[in-house]
């Protein structure tokens, strides 16, 4: 559908028996680009990805990818890929099978492309996937994924055990890939501070529940810490979103989270304050901290 989001969802649900996966989430990614998508082991992460891939069925709201439903839909899950884990590859014997098999299922799907990327990968397409390393299925997984060119692509901790050269391959190609031919592409990661760099938007699970859903450069705006004597870090609280305090030896730090205020960073700055960005895992630390709701 034209104009359409690349992903809506609205107050989507998941249940397994008494277990809330997925609690109400409603989102919009209109762009394409690439989302992080974060959260705790058992936050959601994998379920959300799930519902998005038409691989099963909400227990309550709505998901569309391109306007259209998505469950039961052949039509729209066949422009959406999604790599879970280090992989799937359908049964079949060797690495070429396996893209033999994406090239018959993915309308977008690049042969060319994902021969480079094997090259690139050292994986030669006559290998036994049985015999491949874990890192060397992620790295299968990476390139089937990339290579789909799937208007709707994910990869759910799909590179988590390839060593780090083949992880900055990963990003390096996921960045060049993306301008070359848009798409809306999402990352579940637990690797946050190294994939941090291409992520434009940001999705963060906790419980079920969407605790943040927002554009990565207006994070670095909202996100700051503030450092300095107790007395002042404290009247600079005032009003403000805190979010998390060390002390240390009359000396305070405290990280907000609120809306962009140049006049307040001036005043703090005036005040003697020091005013520093905070790292995304920090915040995400911060944001899923169970004592946060009783604070
Ligand atoms: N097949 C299942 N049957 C029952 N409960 C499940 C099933 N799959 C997931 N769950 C539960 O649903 C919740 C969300 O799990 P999910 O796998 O989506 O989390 P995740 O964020 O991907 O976690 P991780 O980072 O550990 O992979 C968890 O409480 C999990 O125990």
């Amino acid at each position: 559908m034209a104009g359409a989001p690349a992903v809506e969802t609205e107050d989507l649900s998941l249940r397994y028996g008494g277990t809330a996966a997925l609690d109400r989430v409603s989102l919009r990614l209109e762009e394409s680009g690439v989302y992080g998508l974060l959260g705790r082991n058992g936050a959601g992460k994998s379920s959300l990805l799930a519902l998005l891939a038409g691989y099963l069925r909400p227990s309550g709201g709505t998901v569309r990818v391109g306007g259209e439903p998505v469950f039961d839909n052949r039509a729209a899950t066949s422009r959406i890929c999604l790599i879970r884990g280090s992989g799937e590859t359908g049964g079949v014997t060797r690495v070429g099978d396996a893209l033999g098999l994406a090239e018959a299922a993915r309308p977008h799907w690049d042969g060319d492309y994902a021969a480079v990327l094997l090259d690139r990968f050292a994986l030669a397409p006559r290998r036994r996937i049985d015999a491949l390393s874990q890192g060397q299925l992620g790295a299968l997984g990476v390139a089937l994924g990339l290579a789909s060119r799937a208007p709707l692509t994910a990869f759910d901790e799909t590179h988590l055990r390839m060593d780090a050269p083949s992880r900055h391959l990963f990003y390096r190609e996921l960045l060049d890939d993306i301008l070359r031919y848009p798409r809306t592409v999402i990352l579940s990661t637990h690797l946050i501070e190294e994939a941090a760099r291409v992520f434009e938007g940001l999705l963060i699970l906790d419980q079920g529940r969407l605790v943040l859903h927002e554009d990565a450069d207006r994070i670095r705006e909202r996100a700051f810490t503030v450092t300095g004597p107790e007395d002042r870090v404290a009247r600079f609280a005032d009003g403000g979103t805190l979010l998390h305090e060390k002390r240390l030896g009359g000396t305070a730090a405290a990280t907000h989270f609120g809306e962009p205020d140049p006049t307040r960073a001036d005043r703090a700055r005036g005040d003697g304050l020091e005013l520093s960005p905070v790292p995304l895992q920090d915040l995400f630390i911060h944001l899923t901290d169970p004592a946060r709701g009783a604070r």
